[in-house]
């Protein structure tokens, strides 16, 4: 198995205003000692419910963040440590296809200004080089030739995201980090995208890491899983597995929640669906006040991840069915 991506330990917090008299800066940990690796030509979907730093996350593994502590290696090579990084190296390498495709177009580009800049800015390509590399990243995403002319507010959201798609394939990655790339479409072209997703992963042979908070997306596109609660990985492994057999009573929760292709994370009514106070944080498992099977431990040691079973981790003092 070949590497693509290796993160290790990888804490970002983030620090509040702190008043005169009052002591030290608040401080939210909105992701923390967060390690997984990811293999060349595998899809890790990472799911979460809004606020657990899937966003946080995803903005450090591009290089647009830079972590408290923890690395990142890709391919082996170490791009980001708290001593620094380099943002030219992280986008030849990786690059990031953001959820809501219109806005994150600039509006007074063209699509063929949008998509050269990368091959200019990264990789320094004389121009009729850039206009061949063009030709063929837009045949690749089914776009017309004569869309290169004109501005962003002239796409639907489905064609803006392809177009968002061919700006992230153009500085040639190795990974795509997908953050919610098609919460934003109808459900109809959700699935085209997904298909177009899955097609170029095969043709240029890219790794996907793919966030959302849409279970049953998540679950169609992933070969392995990592559930996000509160900053950590609370689970990890086959995304087959997470689902059936889950081995933490959080991702229980989510798979009992029957998925429904579009259906939004949310736990069931019964449950206390509150996260924790982020500047607050309980000294224990963040969800002790949530899971069924909670005991005094759960409520004073974070539980750290461990193999439950070949290649499936989880976070927690009691297991489902260990
Ligand atoms: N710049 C910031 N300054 C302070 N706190 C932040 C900042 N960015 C994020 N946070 C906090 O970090 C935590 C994680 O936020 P993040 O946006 O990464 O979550 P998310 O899972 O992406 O949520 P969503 O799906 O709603 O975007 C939250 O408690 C959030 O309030």
């Amino acid at each position: 198995m070949t590497l693509a991506m290796d993160v290790q330990k990888l804490t970002k917090v983030f620090y509040g205003k702190s008043g005169l008299f009052s002591g030290p800066p608040p401080q939210v940990q909105a992701v923390k000692d967060v390690s997984f690796e990811v293999a060349q030509g595998e899809t890790l979907g990472i799911v979460g419910e809004s606020g657990c730093g899937k966003s946080t996350l995803a903005r450090m593994l591009v290089g647009l963040l830079s972590p408290t502590e923890g690395r990142i290696a890709i391919a082996g090579r170490d791009l980001a440590d708290n001593a620094g990084r380099d943002p030219a190296e992280f986008g030849r390498r990786i690059q990031y296809v953001f959820q809501d495709p219109i806005s994150s177009l600039n509006p007074r580009k063209t699509i063929r200004q949008i998509i050269e800049a990368p091959l200019k800015l990264l990789h320094n390509m004389p121009k009729a080089k850039r206009d061949a590399r063009i030709a063929e990243i837009f045949d690749a995403v089914n776009l017309r030739h004569e869309f290169l002319t004109r501005y962003p507010h002239e796409f639907s959201g489905g064609q803006a995201q392809r177009i968002g798609i061919a700006r992230a394939l153009a500085a040639a990655p190795a990974i795509l980090i997908l953050d919610e790339p098609v919460s934003a479409l109808d459900v109809s072209v959700q699935a085209q995208v997904l298909n177009l997703l899955a097609q170029l992963k095969d043709d240029f042979n890219l790794t996907y890491l793919f966030i959302s908070h849409d279970l049953a997306v998540v679950e169609a596109v992933s070969n392995r899983v990592a559930v996000l609660y509160f900053g950590r990985i609370v689970e990890i492994g086959q995304a087959d597995r997470i689902f059936s057999a889950p081995k933490h009573h959080y991702t229980r929760l989510l798979a009992d929640s029957a998925p429904v292709v579009g259906r939004a994370l949310t736990a069931p009514e019964k449950a206390n669906t509150e996260l924790p106070d982020p500047f607050n944080p309980p000294p224990g498992c963040a969800f002790a006040d949530r899971c069924p099977a909670a005991t005094d431990i759960c409520r004073t040691e974070v539980p750290p991840l461990r193999r439950m079973t070949a290649g499936h981790d989880a976070a927690c003092h009691h297991p489902i069915g260990q």
